[in-house]
């Protein structure tokens, strides 16, 4: 049985199909890419996991099971985690505390246990801290533990996005353009994480993203897509290889990602 399974999906927004007839599915402990031109149906399918939007048809399924009759607030406590294209953190909280944010779906306590601070709750708060100072030491967030995050460099944020999603402690980890905005030396970090993840904490990775580099880098499997429909699917090399991608590129605004 495959992690997560999408079998004919399809998406419509209007008159526009974003997502049209895509199947695809992402084997446990692997690195799986979804590439392709702007507005291939990347996000959306991002979104159609996340049970953001509901698929026109189609099912997707995550450890056999549809997340169709799921909300998008159970998605988490199922062990899915996600990171955003464009960062969402708590920019007036500490890392520690947007970090602590993600643990939130582990909580086992009441509010009266809360309130008068039972062992039961000491218990499950040094839990909470322990497995966030984890992922803090991991990630080499250290120095910024106490910072706010209004205040931190857009690389860093990055990394405290990707921190909370951790926190989380998922079985499957859903990447929204890391290195979007990234350096080059950012977007290597970004690549021996995403190694790390895959080997010592044994999360399976999605991820969109638009630079080839780290694609290649990180990657089992690349699926390619362009106008909402899968062009190819196989190892990096294969897929930049496909005339269907290659074509698909030349003339995109994305010309240069595929390079
Ligand atoms: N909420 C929405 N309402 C209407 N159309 C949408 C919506 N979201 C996406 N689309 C359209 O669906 C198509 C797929 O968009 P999507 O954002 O999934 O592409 P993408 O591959 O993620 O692109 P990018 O690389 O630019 O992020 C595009 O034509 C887009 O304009």
């Amino acid at each position: 049985m495959s992690l997560l399974e999408l079998e004919n999906v399809t998406l419509k927004f209007g008159g526009v199909t974003a997502v049209d007839d895509v199947s695809f599915a992402v084997e446990e402990g692997e690195v799986f890419a979804l590439v392709g031109p702007n507005g291939a149906g990347k996000s959306t399918i991002f979104n159609l996991i996340s049970r953001i939007y509901d698929p026109f048809a189609g099912d997707i399924r995550f450890q056999g099971q549809s997340l169709l009759d799921r909300q998008p607030y159970e998605i988490a406590g199922l062990g899915i985690a996600r990171t955003f294209q464009n960062i969402e953190l708590f920019e007036q909280a500490s890392v520690l505390q947007n970090l602590l944010v993600g643990r939130h779906k582990h909580r086992k306590s009441n509010p009266v246990g809360e309130m008068f601070f039972t062992p039961f709750v000491r218990r499950e708060e040094k839990r909470h801290r322990k497995a966030v100072e984890e992922v803090i030491d991991f990630l080499d967030l250290q120095p910024y533990r106490e910072k706010f995050i209004a205040g931190l460099p857009y690389g860093v944020r990055k990394v405290v996005e990707m921190g909370r999603a951790l926190a989380i402690e998922p079985k499957l980890l859903l990447l929204d353009e890391p290195a979007s905005g990234l350096s080059v030396e950012e977007t290597q970090d970004v690549a021996f994480w995403i190694e790390d993840i895959k080997k010592l904490m044994g999360i399976t990775v999605l991820m969109v993203e638009h630079d080839m580099s780290l694609v290649s880098a990180v990657s089992d499997r690349v699926m390619a897509l362009a106008d909402g429909r899968m062009l190819a699917i196989g190892t990096p090399e294969e897929v930049q290889r496909d005339p269907k991608v290659i074509e698909a590129y030349i003339g995109s605004d994305d010309a240069e990602d595929a390079a």
